[in-house]
């Protein structure tokens, strides 16, 4: 049997450490960015006819159902969905904009709900249950300084995951989340860089306020979420639903 995984936002960073990882885990992948070039990038870095890229905005409702057809069209089935893509602008409270609210709502917590709800729709098509997995954040677990909009929006993701875990269980489906620290990729330099600014110091003071509480004493790889995300993927995991597990060296403990 084929087993195919779509994954959100894998056109790098965590997004494409997962796909790594389920596809060593035997799944064909269905890579879905806003991004057209990384996505194309990383299909490149899979065997040939292992991987697919399907371009979408995942806040854009009707873009991603188009890709996820495209997807499903070309493996010919889905099993797993990973809800990965997400943005993180340093939102101090009185900078914020309507516009900016819209934006980070719409990706964070409308590309959960809209590549939720496709994974629903073909989980039931093909008359088998499935995985749904979304990205959250140790800051959706406890609010993290400057950054109101994306904590919040990673809350939402965690409330969503709950009642999503309800609402499905009677089909076989499980619907669970992660829960990153502060890991190596470009959307994490990109916030220490903001901070930094703001406050008049230079990156690493900035990569240096997230990183102070991590108990591991070291900065996430992409890999350490990775491997959470192939367990949930996995059969191991199939008595866990709802659940958010938190990945971030030991920062937040709940
Ligand atoms: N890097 C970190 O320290 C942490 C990251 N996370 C979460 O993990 C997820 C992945 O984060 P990173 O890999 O670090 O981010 P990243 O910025 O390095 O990569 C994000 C990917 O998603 C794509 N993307 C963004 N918005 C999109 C949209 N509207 N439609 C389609 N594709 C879109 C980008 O093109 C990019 O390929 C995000 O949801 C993020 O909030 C959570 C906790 C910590
Ligand atoms: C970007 C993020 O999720 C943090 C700082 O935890």
């Amino acid at each position: 049997m084929v087993k195919v995984a779509i994954v959100t936002g894998a056109g790098q960073g965590i997004g494409l450490a997962i796909a790594k990882r389920l596809h060593a885990d035997g799944f064909k992948i269905g890579i879905v960015d806003y991004n057209a070039e990384t996505a194309k990038a990383a299909v490149a870095e899979f065997p040939e006819g292992d991987a697919f890229a399907a371009g979408a905005d995942v806040s854009k409702r009707d873009q991603l159902n188009e890709a996820f057809d495209k997807i499903v069209e070309h493996f010919g089935d889905l099993h797993v969905v990973v809800n990965n893509a997400g943005v993180a602008p340093a939102t101090p409270l009185d900078t914020i904009t309507p516009e900016q609210f819209e934006q980070v709502y719409g990706i964070n917590v409308g590309g959960v709900l809209w590549g939720s709800q496709a994974a629903h729709k073909y989980f039931k098509q093909f008359g088998h249950g499935g995985k749904i997995i979304n990205a959250t954040s140790q800051a959706g677990v406890l609010g993290n300084p400057e950054l109101a909009l994306y904590s919040g929006s990673k809350f939402a993701v965690r409330g969503i995951t709950q009642v999503l875990a309800r609402d499905l269980a009677d089909e076989g489906i499980t619907v669970t989340a992660y829960a990153p620290g502060i890991v190596k990729t470009p959307m994490m330099y990109g916030i220490a860089h903001e901070v930094a600014v703001n406050a008049g110091k230079d990156d690493d003071w900035g990569m240096d306020q997230f990183a102070k509480n991590i108990t591991l004493k070291r900065l996430s790889e992409a890999e350490d979420v990775a491997n959470v995300v192939g367990f949930l993927a996995g059969p191991d995991s199939d008595y866990i639903t709802g659940q958010t597990i938190v990945v971030d060296g030991g920062m937040v403990f709940h």
